[in-house]
């Protein structure tokens, strides 16, 4: 974890370069330096100081100012203009204390500025003062380079965001899920990479925060599908926190979750389907049935339900074996399948050897012709059923019903009519389509009339 503390743990003690023409001084100071423990390195000019300083690298310089050759002010120009010496502190030391010198120190990069003569306590309170900002700095500079590190090493996505919904910054890993290069995100707008409700909805959020900072909240964890560069949608969760530094901005972590909804939704699509044959099994279709049921109510259109149930079976089964059966069924439910071709149609296996079949906004007649139709294409398959005592080939009976959800009760009633027609067509001698009407005149009973049988 990082923490925000800046204490600071001396690596080393602190290397003092002490620039001076004079002898005396730089001895008399030397000595002080050395008593209060830092390493000390002399210069008795302004060109070997640069040479010194950019050799041994010291944590500061106490700099003469009026010196022969190159003098205190230059010296420190030449300091501050090089890569390796700019960041270290100069202290500058003069009897020139006038206020245009003291700010001509200053003016060339200098930290600090002692008059002459020196004050032995005063140097080295300025020196330690120094030395702590320049402690302070340095540890600042290394938390900032680790957290660098860690945002550009993290697995997870960040954004920062501004409250008008203006991306602000990327690291890699956001860059990579979402195909951009580094940097190419900064300045698009939330709303460029999500749908414009969800957009709209974390803008809403951004501009109540931004006007009353004190009841921010994190926005917590939500799954969004995001724009992808090359206009794929990728699945990922967002986790938007607010952080008020200088101006409020939101912190987004994305994490990656196109995988685990794949799988999710493959098992989701595994539930939904009957094994063996692969067209829906009984649970789907009655989440269907339910939903068109409920639309049916409120638009008043009619509904039809077909029960299918293959002929003699068992004997299919008992000649031809368990596998023949099961290759049976599968051709069976591709024919019935096969006229499912809406949206608002479903097939079914709904168990063993019996199949169901909805089709909605489809009247009676509709729904008779398409029963027939499917009845037609399994006879055409031409199975051969070779102990059947009603056809040479495989054949199916159906039951075909027909209402308006008003007239009857629940799903169950439509069921039980397509159910009963269904078995008038067995008992009439198979391989024919019957159809049930519910009565309009007493609601729940079943009338049953041979519109048409093979
Ligand atoms: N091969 C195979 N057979 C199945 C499967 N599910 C059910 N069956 C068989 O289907 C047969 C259904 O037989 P019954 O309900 O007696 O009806 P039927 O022989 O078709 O006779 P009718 O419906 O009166 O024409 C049974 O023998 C079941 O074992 C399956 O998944 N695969």
């Amino acid at each position: 974890m990082i923490t925000g503390s800046t204490s600071y743990v001396p690596r080393r003690e602190a290397a003092i370069l002490i620039v001076d023409d004079a002898p005396a001084n730089l001895s008399v100071l030397r000595k002080l330096m050395v008593e209060q423990g830092y390493q000390t390195y002399i210069a008795t000019s302004g060109e070997r100081a640069v040479q010194i300083a950019k050799r041994v690298y010291p944590d500061l310089i106490l700099l003469d100012v009026v010196m022969p050759g190159i003098d205190g002010l230059e010296t420190c120009r030449q300091l501050k203009s090089n890569a390796l010496t700019q960041h270290i502190p100069v202290i500058f030391m003069s009897a020139r204390n006038e206020t245009e010198d003291v700010v001509a120190g200053f003016e060339t990069g200098g930290a600090d500025y002692i008059g002459k003569p020196l004050r032995m306590a005063e140097v080295c309170a300025r020196v330690r003062a120094q030395l702590q900002i320049r402690n302070r700095s340095e540890t600042q500079q290394e938390q900032a380079e680790r957290l660098r590190t860690i945002v550009n090493s993290m697995a997870e996505g960040l954004l920062i965001i501004e409250p008008n919904g203006r991306v602000q910054f990327t690291n890699p890993a956001c860059d990579a899920y979402l195909g951009y290069e580094e940097g190419e995100l900064a300045g698009q707008s939330l709303s460029d990479l999500l749908n414009p409700l969800v957009a709209q909805e974390y803008l809403d959020y951004f501009t109540r925060y931004a006007a009353d900072p004190e009841t921010a909240h994190s926005h917590g964890t939500r799954e969004v599908i995001i724009r992808h560069k090359q206009g794929t949608s990728v699945c990922m969760d967002l986790t938007l926190t607010p952080m008020y530094s200088r101006q409020p901005l939101f912190i987004g972590l994305l994490h990656d979750i196109t995988h685990h909804k794949m799988s999710e939704d493959a098992l989701h699509r595994a539930a939904m389907v009957d094994s063996l044959t692969k067209i829906a099994n009984r649970r789907h279709f009655d989440t269907f049935l339910e939903k068109e049921w409920q639309r049916a109510i409120r638009s008043g259109a009619p509904l039809s339900l077909v029960v299918l149930d293959v002929d003699h079976f068992k004997l299919y089964n008992d000649s031809l074996g368990h596998a023949a059966g099961d290759i049976c069924l599968q051709q069976v439910a591709q024919a019935i399948n096969a006229h499912a071709l809406r949206a608002t149609d479903l097939a079914a296996r709904y168990g063993g050897e019996e199949f169901v079949l909805l089709f909605a906004e489809t009247d009676a007649d509709a729904a008779f012709a398409l029963a027939e139709s499917i009845r037609n294409h399994v006879e055409a398959l031409q199975l051969p059923h070779p102990r059947s005592i009603t056809s040479p080939w495989i054949t199916v009976s159906v039951g075909v019903a027909t209402i308006h959800p008003h007239q009857m009760e629940n799903v169950e009633a439509l069921f039980v009519a397509a159910d009963r027609a269904m078995y008038v067509a067995k008992e009439n001698g198979r391989n024919q389509v019957r159809s049930s009407r519910a009565s309009p005149a007493a609601a729940g009973t079943v009338d049953i009339s041979a519109l048409a049988s093979h």
